[in-house]
């Protein structure tokens, strides 16, 4: 029995089929050579998780976000909590990733869970997507491959509205991308006008928010 996280029966029910198919991944990737794991890694969910996808709801309504954007949908599990952010305050979500089948299977999981409505979908290269985008997000979810984290966090930044919150995942686990999120904090560091704090959570999370030092929110 899966602890209800949704209100929602639909989209409870959605959940505990991502949490049977997540239990079922780690039983077959738990003997997989690291090898085997990257080369086949497109199968799998990868998700942020329950805790890191109930902290992303919870920040997306208290920012009563208009505008929530994916970086990285995978099969749809953190855009479940997103979709369901969204439906609470009012704002949709962009969900962005490469591969179109991915966001099919997700698609298809959020019109189960009656959240379809809240979420568009782009497939392509999110660099290319964010940079010719002419919108600003409120909350954006960092979950792609991580050696292009720091390629995205520049696309993202002029973006972030002041106030403006970045999640970034995986920052501590798997220590394989420790050399990618390293440097996506310094990049972070780099810019005069962001507060970022690393949160002991899921995989790890970085939560970074747009705040200057002369905003009238200080
Ligand atoms: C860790 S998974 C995302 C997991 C998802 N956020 C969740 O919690 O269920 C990373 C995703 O990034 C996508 N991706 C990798 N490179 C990409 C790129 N250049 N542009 C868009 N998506 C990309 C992959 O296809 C993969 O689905």
């Amino acid at each position: 029995m899966t602890d209800p996280q949704f209100t929602n029966p639909a989209a409870q029910a959605v959940f505990e089929q991502y949490q049977a198919r997540l239990q079922q991944e780690r039983d077959l990737t738990s003997d997989l050579p690291r090898a085997s794991f990257g080369d086949r890694r497109d199968e799998f969910l990868l998700p942020v998780g329950a805790e890191v996808g109930n902290f992303l709801r919870a920040l997306a309504i208290g920012r009563e976000a208009r505008t929530i954007l994916e970086l990285g949908t995978s099969y749809g599990f953190s855009t479940l909590f997103l979709a369901d952010a969204a439906r609470q305050c009012g704002g949709r979500v962009i969900s962005i990733d490469s591969e179109a089948h991915k966001q099919d299977h997700a698609r298809a999981m959020l019109e189960q869970a009656g959240l379809a409505e809240y979420v568009e979908f782009r497939c392509g290269d999110a660099v290319a997507l964010v940079e010719q985008s002419d919108e600003q997000f409120d909350v954006v979810l960092l979950d792609i491959w991580k050696n292009l984290y720091v390629a995205c966090f520049e696309a993202v930044y002029p973006r972030l509205p002041e106030g403006g919150v970045l999640v970034s995942d995986n920052m501590i686990y798997p220590e394989g991308a420790r050399e990618a999120t390293r440097a996506l904090r310094q990049a972070i560091a780099a810019k005069p006008d962001l507060q970022t704090s690393l949160l002991m959570m899921g995989s790890g999370v970085e939560l970074t928010v747009k705040w200057s030092p002369d905003s009238d929110m200080l």
